[in-house]
């Protein structure tokens, strides 16, 4: 099933929680929203749901147009960060719920309902755990029946927000990988909800990035690191170092550094370069003189703190494999270089 959002804009009091969103979601996509709190992640969520009604725009399921379906006649499956499962049911009541409270003419006999319930418990890899009660599971492992419980009824899509988002950091991790492999498997089309940029590129097939209320940037992982649309883009996903300076004539310039800046206005302008795209360089080769202030060793990454001559700004160099990293030491000098970077006009 495709998801389209049309010109969605829902306001509050003093702010607009949704303005003005379009998305398409292919059939079987897994696509995240990022951003920061209060960017209207939830709220588009809750929109497309049917949980929430917008001021303006449409959601429609591929030709469906669901902007007046109930939350029921949607058939969404969503999973919450503090939805509960219900306490008092068991795994399996709680699975098989959805399918159990249809109207009676669509609904399936009971024996249908147990087998689909023991398919779901498979798929999330809990098939011995039906009898429990949710209180007798781990929070990773209620949530995974909940992604049950959602799944149980054939969703038109599934809806997550922040599913992992009250679990420590291992079982993040854990359970992000374990529902790559479960979406692989459901081809369900899926949208993801996180403040987690380490989540939303390892997990998703595009990444749209919000920010308050509006669609930054979409892109594959991969885009939106690399080829950030622009600074609040390079700035929320990744370390970003900055370099104040100017474009002439398509080129960059700060001090002795001098890039090709093609497609930049002549003006002002901002040089973004993720920490592991500064290399050290030779002297005399138009690169940046700095100085290093600090070298912080974690596990195999070492992170160096330079200090870029005639600007206050500091940068950090680091690599990824202690082997290879130079013996950089505090109050040397060194020259530095951009291997990949970004430029932004800037308004001064
Ligand atoms: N019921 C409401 N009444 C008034 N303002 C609201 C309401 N719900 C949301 N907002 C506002 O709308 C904006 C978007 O909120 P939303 O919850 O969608 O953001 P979010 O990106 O999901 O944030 P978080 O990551 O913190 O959940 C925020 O400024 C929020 O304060």
């Amino acid at each position: 099933m495709q998801l389209h959002v049309q010109g969605l804009t829902k306001h509050y009091p003093g702010v607009a929680a949704l303005d003005g969103i379009d998305l398409d979601i292919a059939s079987g996509e897994l696509v995240a929203l990022l951003g920061p709190s209060g960017s209207g992640k939830t709220t588009l969520l809750r929109v497309i749901a049917g949980l929430l009604h917008a001021d303006k725009g449409r959601v429609l399921f591929s030709e469906t147009d669901a902007t007046r379906l109930s939350l029921r006649e949607r058939n969404v499956g969503f999973v919450f960060q503090h939805y509960a499962l219900f306490r008092h049911m068991t795994v399996a009541e709680n699975i098989g719920f959805g399918l159990r409270s249809r109207p009676r003419a669509r609904r399936p006999d009971k024996a249908t309902i147990a087998k689909r319930v023991q398919e779901l418990l498979q798929l999330v890899q809990l098939p011995e755990h039906g009898g429990r009660y949710p209180e007798q599971l781990s929070g990773g492992q209620k949530q995974r029946i909940a992604l049950a419980r959602a799944l149980a009824i054939d969703p038109s899509v599934l809806l997550l927000d922040e599913p992992f988002g009250a679990l420590d950091a291992k079982v993040r991790v854990e359970l992000r990988r374990w529902l790559r492999k479960l979406h692989e498997q459901t081809g369900q089309t899926t949208l993801f909800v996180t403040h987690d940029q380490e989540e939303a590129l390892e997990l998703a097939d595009r990444v749209v990035v919000m920010r308050q209320g509006k669609v930054e940037q979409v892109g594959t992982p991969d885009q939106i690191y690399h080829a950030p649309a622009s600074p609040y883009v390079f700035e929320f996903i990744g370390r970003a170092n900055v370099l104040d300076g100017r474009v002439e004539q398509g080129r960059f310039q700060s001090g002795a550094l001098q890039l090709d800046a093609a497609g930049t206005p002549d003006g002002p302008a901002r040089l973004y370069v993720r920490p592991h795209d500064l290399v050290l360089s030779e002297p005399g080769s138009g690169a940046l003189p700095g100085r290093v202030r600090g070298v912080l060793r974690l596990g195999g990454r070492v992170t160096s703190e330079l200090e870029i001559a005639g600007h206050t700004r500091l940068l950090e160099q680091e690599t990824f494999d202690a082997g290879a990293a130079p013996a950089l030491s505090v109050g040397e000098a060194v020259h530095l270089r951009p291997s990949r970077y970004r430029v932004f006009a800037h308004a001064e």
